[in-house]
């Protein structure tokens, strides 16, 4: 099992953020996690990351158990990419550089950086379609071209995990699918992709399974065909809605317009 989360509550105050959520992901597979804000998604991904830790229940990555093993060596087989992740990088740092960074578990560089470190970055940077911005500062590229940057920097530490929270929010559907491409070629490598998104159409054909959290726990998860349907969604998004597959990706219309009166 890549990772395995069991019997997770997290409390704090009153409130029951989690209620016991758990979650099995083997090898081989990729994951999308879906829910209505405030469900509880990003909190999952930060259990997972070891960012943020259960009142009670157990998190195992890799065979280590947090709690009971250094967090700091398992995050380094663990790339994430979150909003947060790019306030964090500075924008008048050369592209090659925010990418370089990856390579370490810091975020900026105060000394030379080894030259094979600056080869690794520029091949990635290829990869995925921006070498030609290598030089110039983070902050001159567009809000797609930032995210490709994230994506050849968390493949910088070649993780065995891949966490990415909406990482097309934000993305016109031109630099939306452009992401997506990169992220499809990501199947070719020995790469566990987990991705949360409120967007159905996202979901392309390299995800094999997909969760859904509802107020602090997992209403349904499963491979993907048996999860993305109309009874189960509608029942996630306390909404009438109707899922359509089109070139292997679902498609979700609402059945019920919100602009309609009364
Ligand atoms: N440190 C905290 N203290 C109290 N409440 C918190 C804390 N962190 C998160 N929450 C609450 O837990 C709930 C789940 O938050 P989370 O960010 O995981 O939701 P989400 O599913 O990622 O939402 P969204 O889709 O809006 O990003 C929210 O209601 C949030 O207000």
């Amino acid at each position: 099992m890549l990772i395995q989360l069991k019997d997770l509550i997290l409390q704090r105050e009153a409130r029951t953020i989690l209620g016991g959520v758990n979650l099995s992901i083997a090898e081989g597979e990729h994951w999308v996690i879906l829910g209505r804000n405030g469900s509880g998604k990003t909190t999952l991904l930060e259990m997972m990351t070891g960012y943020m830790f259960p009142t009670s229940g157990t998190i195992d990555l890799l065979g280590n158990r947090y709690g009971e093993c250094d967090v700091r060596e398992v995050r380094k087989q663990i790339g994430y990419i979150s909003q947060s992740m790019v306030e964090k990088l500075t924008l008048r740092d050369p592209v090659w550089e925010v990418v370089a960074t990856g390579e370490y578990a810091f975020l900026r560089f105060y000394q030379e950086i080894d030259p094979a470190v600056r080869e690794k970055a520029l091949a990635l940077l290829n990869e995925v379609g921006l070498a030609h911005t290598a030089e110039q500062p983070l902050g001159t590229l567009s809000q797609g071209e930032r995210k490709k940057v994230l994506l050849a920097r968390a493949l910088m530490s070649d993780p065995r995990i891949l966490i990415m929270d909406e990482p097309c929010a934000g993305l016109d559907l031109y630099e939306r699918e452009k992401l997506l491409a990169d992220l499809g070629r990501l199947s070719e490598r020995d790469i566990a992709v987990i991705y949360v998104t409120h967007h159905m159409e996202e979901i392309i054909s390299m995800f094999t399974h997909v969760a859904i959290v509802r107020e602090g726990v997992i209403a349904s998860a499963g491979p993907k065909r048996d999860v993305l349907t109309d009874e189960i969604l509608s029942r996630a998004y306390d909404w009438p809605v109707a899922v359509e597959w089109s070139h292997g990706r679902p498609w979700i219309r609402a059945t019920a317009s919100g602009g309609e009166q009364g």
